[in-house]
């Protein structure tokens, strides 16, 4: 297990800057390779419904972004995924792991449907069904890139990776609308960024970070500590184009943003993990895009590099809470 001295989380983390070596940030370059792929950020919104539907998927996917479509209007999937192909676009999707998501992945195959990238999307992703549903992906469609979650020890990512996963999801109740770890007592919030620290260094394939993003600053800490890709969910959620509801109080406009086991997702009160919140109004989420490049490009400055791998080196500091210092941005 992690010592106790090597657990922190975003806040607590400081990166070192190192010389720069160009003349302008915009030449530091942010793309991230993933499977075969090659895309603008390493950043992907969150697969959850108030965050991305076929219209924001659409988008990404034209704009050179990933994007997961989620899982939760199952019976569109096949149809979302030849929509994506007659464009010339990628197809990503998420499933679950019961009878009815093996049944959809022979049917994919069946149909000769293949989505370029596959994620197991559930609570507890160290599970045999889990490993089941990676081998059935890999058995049927092995063009198909498998991101598998969500895990929160090298163990599982070992795992996973070793039932064919392509990449682990990291994260177990990190979410600004996750309730896991006071419903559970378990999970990595509070020490989400350790955890990505801890499984990076036994994972041989790529890690995707999963929750607890709350400054574009993050994303470099992230990269840091070994993940090739960054999910978030609040960040993404409020803007024009979010699927969430649009909620007026006292004159301002604030979006809704829920838990996918939430019981707003589940539509029942069952093993309930999950909340609703309403978050200010953002404006458009290609403007959100757009900083939060200009941002990495700035952290990629201060490594001292031109490109994401400068990350990866730097030298940081543990100061606990140290980022605020009292201040709000
Ligand atoms: N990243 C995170 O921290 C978390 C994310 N979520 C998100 O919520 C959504 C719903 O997740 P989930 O409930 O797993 O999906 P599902 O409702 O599809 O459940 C998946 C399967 O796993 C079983 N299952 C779920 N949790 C456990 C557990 N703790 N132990 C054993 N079996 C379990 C379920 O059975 P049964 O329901 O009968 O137990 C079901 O058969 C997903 O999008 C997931 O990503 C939810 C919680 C935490
Ligand atoms: N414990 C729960 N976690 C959830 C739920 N729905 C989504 N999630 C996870 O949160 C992240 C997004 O985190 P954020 O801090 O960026 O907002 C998302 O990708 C899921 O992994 C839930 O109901 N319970």
């Amino acid at each position: 297990m992690n010592s106790l001295n090597s657990v922190f989380d975003y806040e607590d983390i400081q990166l070192i800057p190192n010389k720069c070596v160009i003349n302008s940030r915009s030449e530091a370059d942010t793309s991230v390779t993933l499977g075969k792929f090659t895309f603008k950020l390493p950043v992907v919104p969150a697969n959850m419904q108030t965050i991305i539907d076929d219209k924001i998927a659409e988008m990404l996917a034209k704009e050179g972004y990933f994007y997961i479509m989620h899982r939760f209007e199952a019976e569109n999937r096949l149809a979302f995924i030849k929509k994506m192909h007659g464009q010339g676009l990628i197809a990503s999707i998420s499933v679950g792991v019961k009878a009815e998501e093996h049944a959809f992945i022979r049917e994919m195959s069946a149909q000769a449907v293949i989505p370029e990238y596959i994620t197991i999307d559930i609570a507890h992703g160290h599970a045999e069904s889990v490993i089941k549903t990676i081998r059935l992906i890999k058995r049927l469609m092995p063009q198909s890139f498998v991101i598998a979650g969500n895990v929160g020890t090298p163990e599982a990512v070992r795992e996973l990776e070793n039932a064919g996963a392509d990449a682990t999801k990291v994260g177990i109740g990190p979410g600004k609308v996750c309730i896991t770890k006071v419903k559970t007592g378990f999970g990595t919030g509070g020490w989400q960024l350790a955890a990505v620290r801890w499984c990076a260094k036994a994972a041989s394939k790529p890690i995707i970070a999963d929750g607890g993003i709350r400054t574009n600053g993050d994303i470099a800490k992230s990269v840091r500590m070994g993940a090739t890709m960054v999910m978030i969910g609040s960040l993404f959620a409020a803007h024009e184009e979010s699927p969430g509801k649009t909620v007026e109080k006292d004159g301002q406009l604030f979006k809704e943003y829920f838990g996918s086991a939430s019981e707003y997702q589940k539509g029942e009160h069952k093993n309930v993990e999950g909340k609703k919140i309403l978050l200010p109004h953002k404006g458009s989420l290609k403007d959100t895009l757009k900083e939060m490049q200009e941002d990495l490009q700035s952290s990629i400055s201060y490594a001292g590099g031109r490109d994401l791998s400068a990350l990866t080196k730097v030298d940081y500091v543990v100061v606990k809470n140290s980022i605020w210092n009292g201040d709000t941005i």
